[in-house]
């Protein structure tokens, strides 16, 4: 992407926010009375819409409990107003926000552990439960006619239409950088794949409780705005079947876009407003939102995602002949040739050692006492036919299956009680034989978040070009598996991981890719001052890019040394390929 398209790129939400307020402003003169309190409805829908975007569209978390913080927020704002607490509306406002982010943290706590309905329930319960607490504590001021203080230069229906519009927008900015950020990464990542988000180091738990206290925090901020609209807060503007029909809007628009999350929150105010007009029952709104919402869980997909792939279409075009020049020789040249890390001496420290680990699944040993020196900067193959434990030892060494036996060491560091996040910050990272890169980030913005450090952009497009990956900027949506994968790799090895284990990341590729994509791994360890370990199938590739292998056999070590050694040995070929012309 050229300067100018990221300076564009980094304005526009500014921009459009300018335009915004702008438009808020002429609506806010230019409606009628009865469509500007609407219009105040649609806002405050807005907000919350736009949280249930960051938990559920950006995180993938089930939250049925929307309008619950946003009653915590509107009980905190009429709560102040009532104690006149100094600082006026807009710090109320505000201390609604965090009582319904804090909530959000205590409602997603649960959330660290519970999945799908049980999570659906949990959030559902506690929707239900308050409800029937605010229905006997009442909204402080309500019961005795005491009204919540608008902000004093927006105290017209007009002018606090505008206010509340001004609000939206601040949001609206903040959601925007947030989801730019590592922060949002990790949400998309954690959505796509826990075990994804914990290998390249980024924490589970503060990417999936940071997504529920910003969701939770916007709600806070909608029912606080909500709170200064009627003035007389009621329980029934909060019920869990409205916190319900509120996801379902969210689940179908695809809120975590922007524009989708206004849709949204226009339909919510909308949809009710026509049936009115139609002499029909509001409730049947509901309804509609109901099918809306099944229609958009069977296809799969939400409105929002169904327009951008229309256009996506049009870039894949473009993309397809972007690729195999990406993958430039020239780029080739800028990285030094390796050199052919020696066998480690008896006596030389390894990078990673691994001591008689053992994994048991039941009566199966899928690992016994496998033991393994890696040297730094060296390649080392792990192979074995199906089956044979090379998938569970990648798990056991990184973290994935605590309850193993043996040791792991990283630079002589005992890291076997680590968890596997700690493992990555430590500078052991490993790809996945799935594809677990989230296609809802762009290739850049997935190499950034997995590198954990700052990247020299010019070197983010050298190494990118150099695996032979798409652009920066390109979406991971547009990218196929094959090649999502390669962006695995160098995302990690952008990382600058002490070693890095590859569980056959070629797969998808063809052989001439597949030997190809060894030649340039060749490339890494001399450069980024890293050991690789490489699963793979493909013994051509293994060959030629490994100085050392490792065979495993019904999870044991079946043999071990130089490549060439190994490969020749009567046991691994009859083991292995159970033929020992194919292996040569
Ligand atoms: N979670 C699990 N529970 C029970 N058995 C398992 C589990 N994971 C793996 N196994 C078994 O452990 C053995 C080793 O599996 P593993 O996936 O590590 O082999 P592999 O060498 O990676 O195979 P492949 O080359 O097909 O990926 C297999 O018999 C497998 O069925």
């Amino acid at each position: 992407m050229k300067l100018a398209d990221r300076r564009l790129s980094a304005l526009l939400p500014v921009l459009v926010a300018i335009l915004a307020v702008a438009v808020g402003w002429g609506l806010s003169v230019g409606l009628s009375g009865y469509y500007v309190f609407l219009g105040i409805s649609a806002v405050t829908a807005i907000i919350a819409v736009l949280g249930l975007g960051v938990v559920t569209g950006s995180a993938g978390i089930i939250a049925l409990s929307q309008l619950t913080f946003a009653a915590i927020g509107a009980w905190v704002v009429a709560w102040m107003s009532l104690n006149e607490v100094p600082g006026g509306f807009a710090v109320w406002l505000l201390a609604g926000g965090i009582a319904g982010g804090l909530a959000g943290i205590l409602i997603g706590l649960p959330a660290l552990r519970l999945r799908g309905v049980n999570l659906a329930v949990v959030t559902l319960g506690f929707a239900a439960a308050f409800d029937v607490m605010l229905v006997q504590v009442q909204f402080p001021g309500s019961v005795d006619g005491i009204s919540v203080t608008r902000p004093a230069a927006f105290s017209s229906d007009r002018e606090y239409f505008f206010f509340a519009v001004i609000v939206l927008v601040v949001c609206a900015l903040l959601v925007t950088w947030m989801q730019r950020s590592r922060l949002g990464s990790s949400w998309k990542a954690v959505a796509f794949s826990e075990r994804g988000t914990a290998a390249v180091g980024q924490s589970v738990s503060l990417a999936k409780l940071s997504a529920f206290a910003v969701s939770a925090a916007l709600g806070g901020i909608s029912g606080g705005l909500i709170a200064g609209q009627v003035q007389l807060p009621f329980a029934s503007s909060f019920t869990p079947i409205q916190s319900l029909a509120l996801y379902i809007l969210a689940v179908m628009s695809g809120a975590y876009l922007i524009d989708m999350a206004v849709f949204g929150g226009v339909l919510w105010v909308v949809v009710p407003e026509l049936l009115k007009k139609w002499g029909v029952p509001q409730d049947w709104g509901f309804v509609i939102f109901g099918l809306l919402g099944i229609q958009a869980l069977t296809s799969g997909s939400n409105l929002g995602e169904v327009i951008r792939g229309a256009f996506r279409k049009r870039s894949r075009r473009r993309l397809t002949a972007a690729v195999p020049e990406a993958a430039s020789t020239t780029a080739l040249d800028v990285f030094a040739v390796p050199e052919a890390a020696a066998p480690l001496p008896a006596d030389a420290s390894p990078v990673l050692e691994v001591r008689a680990l053992g994994v048991q699944f039941g009566s199966l040993k899928a690992n016994d006492d496998v033991s393994l020196r890696v040297a730094p900067r060296s390649i080392m193959g792990l192979i074995g036919p199906n089956g044979a434990g090379k998938s569970t030892f990648v798990d056991a060494v990184s973290g994935f299956l605590p309850r193993h036996t043996g040791q792991v060491l990283l630079d002589g560091e005992d890291i076997t009680r680590l968890s596997p996040t700690a493992r990555a910050r430590r500078g052991l990272r490993r790809t996945f034989q799935q594809d677990r890169v989230p296609p809802q980030l762009t290739v850049e913005a997935y190499v950034r978040f997995v590198a954990r450090k700052r990247l020299d952009r010019a070197e983010l497009a050298e190494v990118l070009s150099f695996m032979g990956c798409p652009p920066p900027e390109e979406p991971l949506a547009n990218v196929d598996v094959g090649t999502r994968r390669l962006v695995e790799v160098a995302a990690a090895v952008l990382a600058g991981p002490r070693v890095l284990i590859l569980d056959e990341p070629a797969a998808g590729l063809s052989h001439e890719e597949h030997l190809q994509f060894g030649h340039r791994l060749t490339r890494i360890p001399s450069r980024f001052d890293t050991a690789i370990i490489i699963i793979e199938h493909d013994l051509d590739l293994v060959r030629s890019v490994c100085t050392e292998i490792t065979v495993l056999d019904f999870g044991k070590v079946l043999a071990q040394g130089p490549s060439d050694r190994v490969l020749e040995d009567p046991a691994v070929i009859a083991a292995y390929m159970g033929d020992a012309e194919t292996i040569q």
